[in-house]
C-alpha cells in the first residue's frame, strides 16, 4: 500500500521557506540566550544593548547536559511503564492508525513524588536556577543533535511517512520543519513523546527549583512566585490530563518533527515559559491581596473559556450526539463532519486561544508593571497564536470550502471579540 502512494512535494513553503528556516535557526536559540542574560542583569532592561556572549567555556556544563540525559531516560522509562490506556491516531495517508500510550499523568504524579523527595532530602534543587544558562546551552545541544538524527532516519523513511508539510525537497527547510510525520523507533514515538512530557513536565520541575531559590534567599517564597508557579503548574497539569487531545492537533496530523518541534519542545517551552519565575527571583515584587485576588480571578476567566472550548469542540469531535453539545447549532459540511456555530466556537472561531492568551497575561502580571521582560511570553504567544490560527483557517479552507466560508461569515472574529 505504502508503495503506491504518489511523491507528493510540499509547495507552499510556511515561515518563509528556506531563508526563514535558516534565520529561524540562528534566532530561536538566540532569542533563548538574550531572554536568559537580560534577564540575569540588574535592571532586566530590554532597551539596554546586550552585553558580549559570555565565554564559551562558561556556557558549557557537562554536569548539566548528563543531568538532562537524566531527566529525558526517566520520562522515557516513564512513558514505556506498563500503565495508563492505549488510545489510535488519525487515519493516515496509507490508512493505518497508529497507537499512542496515554499516561502522561501519571508520569507528572511519579516525578511529582521524587521532585518532593528531594525537596525533603534537602537537595539543592537551586543549583538549576544558579547554572540556568548552562542548562538552555545543554538543552540546546540536545534538541540539535535530536533534529539530526530526525532528519538522517527520515531519509530512510517509506514516502507515505513523510510530513505533508515537510517535503519540500529543499533539505534546510525540511530539515527545520520536520520531514517525517510519526518518527518512531520500535513503539517509541519520539514527536508525541517530547511534545507534552520532558519540556512540559521539566518546565514545571524548573519552576520548582526557582521557588526553592526563593526561599533560600528570602526564607519563603512571595506570593508573586507562588501564582505564577501555581498558575503554570495547573497549565501543565490540565495538558497531561487531556493527553489524547494532542493527537489530533496540527503538530501532530499535520507538521513532521524536525528542529522546530524538537527545539520547541525540549528547550523554547522549559527555558522561556519559565522566565516570570527566573525573572521573579532576582527582582522580587510586592502583590496586595487585592491585586493577587484580580490575578487569580483573571486566571479563572481564561482558564475556563480554555478548557470549556477545548472541551466542547473535543466531546463534538468524539461524539456529535453527546447530551453536552446537542442542543448547539452547527453547520454541515462536504466531508460529512459538522462545524459547531453556538456555544464557545460561536463567539469567536479560536475561542480556546482567547482563554490561553487571557492566561498568558494573568501569569505575567504578579511580576508587576516596571519591565517587559517578564511580558514576553504574552507577546511572543500571541504571534504565534495568531500566525497559527492563520495556519489552521488555511488548512480547514481546504477542508470544508464553502461551508468553512459560511462558518466565517456567521463567526466574523478570529480571535478576540469584535477586534480580530
Ligand atoms: N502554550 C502553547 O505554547 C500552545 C498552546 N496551544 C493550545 O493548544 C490547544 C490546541 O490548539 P491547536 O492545536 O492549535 O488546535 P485547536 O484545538 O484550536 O483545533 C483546531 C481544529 O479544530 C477544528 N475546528 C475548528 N473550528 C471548529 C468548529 N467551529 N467546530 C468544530 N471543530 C472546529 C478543526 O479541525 P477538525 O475539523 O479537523 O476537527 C481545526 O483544525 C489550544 O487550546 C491552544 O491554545 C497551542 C499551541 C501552543
Ligand atoms: C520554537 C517555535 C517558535 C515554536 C515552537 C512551538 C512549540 C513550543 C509549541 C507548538 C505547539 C505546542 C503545544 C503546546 C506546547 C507548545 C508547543 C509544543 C501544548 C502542549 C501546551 C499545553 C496545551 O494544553 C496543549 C498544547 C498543544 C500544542
Amino acid at each position: 500500500m505504502a508503495d503506491k502512494i504518489k511523491t507528493t512535494r510540499t509547495k507552499e513553503l510556511e515561515f518563509g521557506g528556506s531563508i526563514g528556516a535558516l534565520l529561524m535557526l540562528i534566532f530561536l536559540p538566540g532569542t533563548v540566550l538574550y531572554l536568559l542574560l537580560t534577564c540575569n542583569t540588574a535592571d532586566a532592561s530590554v532597551f539596554q544593548v546586550p552585553g558580549p556572549l559570555p565565554p564559551l567555556e562558561t556556557l558549557w556544563n557537562p554536569f548539566a547536559l548528563t543531568l538532562l540525559l537524566g531527566w529525558m531516560s526517566l520520562q522515557a522509562v516513564l512513558y514505556m511503564l506498563p500503565m495508563g490506556t492505549i488510545a489510535e491516531g488519525i487515519t493516515l495517508r496509507d490508512n493505518s492508525r497508529l497507537r499512542y500510550k496515554i499516561n502522561a499523568f501519571y508520569a507528572f504524579l511519579v516525578s511529582a513524588v521524587l521532585a518532593g523527595v528531594a525537596v525533603t532530602l534537602r537537595v539543592p534543587l537551586s543549583y538549576v536556577y544558579d547554572h540556568f544558562l548552562e542548562f538552555a546551552v545543554a538543552s540546546g545541544i540536545i534538541s540539535l543533535a535530536l533534529s539530526i538524527f530526525l532528519y538522517i532516519k527520515s531519509l530512510a523513511a517509506p514516502e507515505s511517512a513523510l510530513a505533508p508539510g515537510g517535503n519540500s525537497g529543499n533539505p534546510l527547510y525540511d530539515f527545520f520543519i520536520g520531514h517525517e510525520l510519526n518518527p518512531r523507533i520500535g513503539s517509541f514515538d519520539l514527536k508525541y513523546f517530547c511534545e507534552l512530557r520532558p519540556g512540559l513536565i521539566g518546565w514545571c520541575l524548573i519552576n520548582l527549583c526557582f521557588l526553592m531559590k526563593d526561599i533560600e534567599l528570602r526564607g519563603s517564597a512571595s506570593l508573586s512566585m507562588i501564582l505564577v508557579c501555581g498558575f503554570q503548574g495547573l497549565y501543565v497539569m490540565d495538558a497531561l490530563w487531556h493527553e489524547e487531545a494532542i493527537l489530533t492537533t496540527m503538530d501532530i496530523v499535520h507538521d513532521g518533527f524536525g528542529f522546530m518541534l524538537a527545539f520547541g519542545d525540549l528547550c523554547w517551552v522549559p527555558f522561556t515559559y519559565s522566565l516570570q519565575a527566573y525573572f521573579l527571583v532576582r527582582h522580587p515584587q510586592e502583590l496586595s491581596t487585592l491585586a493577587a485576588i484580580g490575578i487569580v480571578l483573571l486566571n479563572a476567566v481564561g482558564y475556563i473559556i480554555f478548557r470549556g472550548a477545548n472541551s466542547q469542540k473535543n466531546a463534538f469531535r468524539r461524539n456529535p450526539s453527546d447530551p453536552s453539545v446537542t442542543g448547539l447549532e452547527t453547520i454541515p459540511t462536504a466531508t460529512g463532519k459538522k462545524l459547531l456555530v453556538s456555544g464557545w466556537w460561536g463567539l469567536v472561531r479560536h475561542p480556546n486561544y482567547l482563554g490561553d492568551l487571557i492566561m498568558a497575561l494573568a501569569w505575567s502580571l504578579p511580576c508587576g508593571l516596571g519591565h517587559i521582560l517578564p511580558y514576553f511570553y504574552v507577546i511572543y504567544f500571541t504571534g504565534l497564536l495568531i500566525h497559527r490560527e492563520a495556519r489552521d483557517e488555511h488548512q480547514c479552507l481546504k477542508k470544508y470550502g464553502l461551508a468553512w466560508q459560511e462558518y466565517c461569515k456567521r463567526v466574523p472574529y478570529r480571535i478576540f471579540p469584535y477586534i480580530y
